[in-house]
């Protein structure tokens, strides 16, 4: 039986830290801010935005929550973006994706300050990721990397293979593996031979979106799985959530991720981390998440 990495224990670690670092930073009159930013009524964006607001003030730290209505002009978008911006108390924006379709995205992004883009999607810790050079790095990602680390001792030398290539997981967490000096291969919806080429994986990391995409003949003996899928599919007269791993047939691997319960609340612990470190960062303080600035 493949040992079951649990997500849900090891991401309020997470938050335990964070917390006690925020109660540090309370004596020295710091309290870190994020700014959750929700443009419509999307159902599911609504439950993640509500429980990263309530892990946000479990933590000790400030919430400030601005919710537009889903035919807000993408003007008045950029206009709160630069009042976040502008604002000291606020250490994090998050703009929660999806956003409507008559807004450019890649705009709003670009507009958030490149120090308090704590979900790492600016151009600008785009290029730090690739260049290794301490950016903030983009919280789906940084989680999947705990929870290897869990595992895994010594990346150096071992297979990796990313199924997605988006650039809120596929591309930033294979960085972070190369990083490692994982030898990194990453397929996509257009990939030929795709179970082939997953067999070859020490480490298999899936954000395809795809339920149940993953067979258990596909998993080389003792390989270790990220399973970042999350997918509602219909059960009795409800519905439940899945991953793209086919969870059942995971006997072989090493150790797998369970959805829920594995990466979905790694990323929210991962952003508040990153809150953590965006203010030690920006308010020039050491702590256990920043070294102090040169
Ligand atoms: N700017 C932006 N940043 C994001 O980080 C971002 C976003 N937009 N848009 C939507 C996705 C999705 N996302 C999740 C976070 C936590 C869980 C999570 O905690 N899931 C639980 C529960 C799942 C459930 O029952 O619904 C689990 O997997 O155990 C899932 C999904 C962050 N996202």
């Amino acid at each position: 039986m493949a040992v079951l990495i649990d997500g849900a224990k090891i991401a309020a670690g997470v938050r335990q830290r964070v917390a006690d670092e925020a109660a540090r930073l309370a004596t020295q009159g710091i309290v870190p801010g994020l700014a959750v930013v929700l443009v419509g009524e999307d159902p599911a964006s609504q439950i993640y935005v509500r429980s990263k607001i309530r892990q946000t003030k479990a933590a000790g730290l400030a919430s400030f929550e601005h919710r537009l209505p889903a035919t807000a002009a993408q003007e008045e978008l950029l206009d709160l973006v630069r009042v976040l911006n502008a604002d000291d108390r606020v250490d994090g924006i998050l703009v929660q994706l999806p956003l409507p379709r008559h807004i450019d995205s890649d705009r709003v992004l670009d507009a958030i300050d490149p120090a308090k883009d704590v979900d790492g999607f600016h151009p600008v810790n785009v290029g730090r990721l690739s260049s290794g050079t301490g950016g903030l790095i983009p919280c789906t990602p940084l989680g999947c990397m705990m929870l290897l680390d869990t595992v895994i001792d010594d990346y150096r030398g071992l297979k990796a293979v990313v199924i997605g290539k988006s650039n809120i997981v596929g591309k930033p967490v294979a960085m972070l593996l190369l990083e490692r000096e994982c030898t990194v291969t990453v397929t996509h919806i257009a990939t030929r031979n795709l179970p082939d080429i997953v067999r070859t994986a020490d480490i298999l990391v899936v954000a395809a979106g795809a339920p149940g995409l993953v067979r258990g003949d596909w998993i080389r003996p003792g390989a270790i799985v990220i399973d970042v899928g999350i997918n509602r599919i219909p059960d009795g007269d409800g519905s439940r959530i899945v991953g793209d791993v086919a969870f059942d047939e995971m006997d072989l691997a090493g150790a797998i991720t369970p959805v829920p319960g594995g990466v979905g609340p790694m990323t929210i612990a991962c952003l508040l981390e990153n809150t953590v470190r965006a203010a030690e960062r920006r308010r020039a303080v050491a702590g256990d998440f920043q070294p102090v600035p040169a």
